[in-house]
């Protein structure tokens, strides 16, 4: 049984710390995609009290193996129940006509315990803090400044934390319009892929609010092996698209070392090997090598992410007049890897491209 969050704040009363201790354990997590579901599931199994948006309903509804839970939903209250096994699977729909509207196909995170909002701002309305994990700054726009969006609900008492990876221009928008209304807003853009998501192992790279980072340290606790707090709004997403900038251009060196292994009639794994040993082995040399060389590219980091992330540290570069030539290439290689509709899987199938233009494809 993992332990129960930390109280966010000292205590004051009895009475308000159980209140604070309630409101710090209801979470509102906006986007369910590879990594918005991984950390949604690693809260739930933590305490927190998870209620979960998703553009795409479906991904909230996948039908499981075994459907025992049903949606039960009382006005506003909006419920996932657990079937006991002794509960006849035919007994299901006579619950759900004396119940109102419910659903079977409730994914994982419904079986776990997640309820569903039916807007982003019917989760923030619901929820104290709301967190946010969406593909680009086009999707944490839409989600904010949209109809039925997090603007219509946010305000005094409540924070909103975007950990997507987005430009600090996006992160400073969507701020000041948060603030505006009366709420807080932290940007926590993270390090790490599916793996370390899935495990609480993300480095957290935060910037705006304190305050509310404070009350966030719980939440990324559960999600992350360490949060850095780097000061004003942007500084976050700046830290992370320099760091994916280096991730991406290492990528394409690594690719091009495999080609030229393999084109000049060394063993790649032998290559795999050495590098692992020396002074450039790294976790995602390690992990990516051996399913590259299997030409295995489920996405774990989406190659279009990692291309919109090369394009957002090109363009902090451009503001900052520094020369980037090695990400630039690197850039292409990306670029060149979505013309070809590889965009959706993982983004070391540039290791493809570079082979069809030099190497051995
Ligand atoms: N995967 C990884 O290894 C890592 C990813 N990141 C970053 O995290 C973010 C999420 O990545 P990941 O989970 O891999 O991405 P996915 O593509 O798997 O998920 C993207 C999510 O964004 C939602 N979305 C997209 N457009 C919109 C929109 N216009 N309005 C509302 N929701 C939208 C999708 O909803 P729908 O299901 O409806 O399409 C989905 O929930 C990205 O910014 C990425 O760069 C950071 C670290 C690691
Ligand atoms: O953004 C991707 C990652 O692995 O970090």
């Amino acid at each position: 049984q993992p332990p129960p969050p930390r109280l966010p704040r000292a205590r004051k009363t009895k009475q308000s710390s159980s209140r604070e201790r309630e409101a710090a354990m209801e979470v509102g997590f906006l986007g369910l995609g590879i990594m918005g579901k991984a950390m949604a599931a690693n809260l739930l199994r933590h305490g927190f009290r998870v209620t979960v948006w998703n553009r795409t309903l479906s991904k909230v509804r996948d039908a499981p193996p075994i459907r025992r839970s049903i949606r039960l939903r009382f006005g506003q209250i909006d419920r996932s129940i657990h079937m006991p096994c002794s509960v006849p699977f035919c007994f299901y729909p006579i619950i759900s006509r004396t119940c109102g509207d419910f659903c079977w196909q409730c994914d994982e995170l419904v079986a776990m315990g997640a309820a569903v909002g039916d807007t982003p701002a019917s989760v923030v309305a619901k929820c104290k803090y709301t967190i946010a994990m969406l593909s680009d700054p086009s999707a944490a726009l839409s989600v904010v400044f949209d109809k039925d969006g997090v603007l219509e609900q946010i305000g005094e008492g409540k924070g909103y934390v975007d950990m997507s990876t987005v430009d600090a221009a996006t992160s400073c928008k969507i701020s000041e319009a948060v603030k505006q209304k009366g709420g807080a807003f932290v940007e926590a853009p993270v390090s790490g892929s599916k793996k370390p998501a899935e495990d609480g192992q993300l480095v957290i790279l935060a910037a705006g609010d304190k305050a509310l980072y404070d009350d966030m340290v719980p939440a990324f606790d559960v999600l992350g092996k360490k949060s850095f707090f780097l000061g004003e709004m942007g500084n976050g997403a700046k830290m992370k698209l320099v760091v994916n900038m280096i991730m991406g251009s290492m990528m394409n060196a690594f690719s091009e070392g495999l080609c030229l292994a393999d084109k000049s009639g060394l063993s790649p794994q032998t290559l795999l090997d050495v590098l692992d040993l020396g002074a450039i082995a790294n976790p995602m040399f390690k992990m990516k090598g051996p399913s590259m060389l299997q030409g295995s590219y489920n996405p774990a980091f989406p190659l279009k992410h990692q291309q919109k992330d090369m394009r957002l540290a090109l363009s902090l570069g451009d503001e900052n007049a520094v020369s980037m030539p090695v990400a630039a290439a690197s850039n292409e290689a990306f670029k060149k890897a979505r013309s070809l509709g590889l965009g959706d899987l993982d983004f070391s199938v540039v290791h493809e491209v570079l082979k069809g233009t030099g190497g051995s494809g």
